[in-house]
């Protein structure tokens, strides 16, 4: 499984993501006044100083025509939509050549406030779908909470044919729990990776790398 690592806010954090040899790192834009949400100059220069690690840009609210603006001229190809986008916002990126991720929030019952506008996603050509888990409004992500084991699988039955990515409360233990049909093509993390929910620390995401890369490698030690 690849493994995306959310929330960088600096170069430290950055070049731990990139040597340890995550594939994608996240960086936030448009959500005002959250502690990780990056200035467009923030944001442009962590994308430019990645060497093997993809920037993926990652928005709640930001009207998608502002954020093609910036991204544009950057190296960010990658944009996950956190939020309650309409399908049109999937489509105008699309349009512009972006890998596109829309989250499917989903919450402790396993249902989703998206649920509807799934199959509107998919027509509109969305990549892959996020599974995260879903505290409410005002907690959208981030959450460090894993969803139980059977709305994951109610999910993936639900997306089958997609492209899926992973994400709420993902450890390195709970990493190697996860079904091993490859049908979770990567896993995403943030509280997992940072220290007392601080910084990004660089032994958590190594052994978040390597839960990843080898599922099964703390069941066999
Ligand atoms: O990463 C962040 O800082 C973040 C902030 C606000 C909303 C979502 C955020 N990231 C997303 O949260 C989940 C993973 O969170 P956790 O491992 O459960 O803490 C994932 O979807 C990230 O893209």
């Amino acid at each position: 499984m690849d493994l995306k690592i959310c929330g960088i806010t600096s170069h430290d954090e950055l070049d731990i993501v990139d040597q340890e040899g995550a594939s994608y790192a996240g960086l936030w834009s448009g959500i005002a006044g959250h502690p990780r949400n990056l200035s467009d100059k923030s944001l442009t220069e962590l994308a430019e100083r990645c060497q093997n690690v993809a920037p993926v840009a990652v928005c709640v609210k930001r009207p998608v025509a502002e954020l093609w603006n910036l991204i544009r001229e950057t190296r960010v190809r990658h944009v996950q939509l956190h939020g309650f986008n309409p399908p049109r916002d999937i489509a105008f990126l699309k349009d512009r050549g972006v890998t596109l991720i829309k989250t499917v929030h989903v919450n402790d019952d396993g249902e989703s406030p998206v649920d509807r506008l799934v199959d509107s996603y998919r027509t509109a050509g969305c990549d892959i779908f996020l599974i995260d888990r879903f505290g409410g409004r005002q907690a959208i992500g981030s959450s460090g909470v894993c969803l139980c084991s059977r709305s994951v699988a109610r999910w993936l039955d639900r997306l089958e044919g997609a492209r899926v990515w992973l994400a709420g409360g993902l450890t390195p233990d709970r990493i190697c729990g996860l079904p091993e049909d490859r049908r979770i093509e990567a896993v995403d993390v943030d509280s997992a990776a940072r220290m007392a929910c601080g910084a990004i620390h660089r032994k958590a995401a190594r052994m978040l790398v390597l839960a990843a890369r080898s599922p099964n490698l703390f069941e066999a030690a």
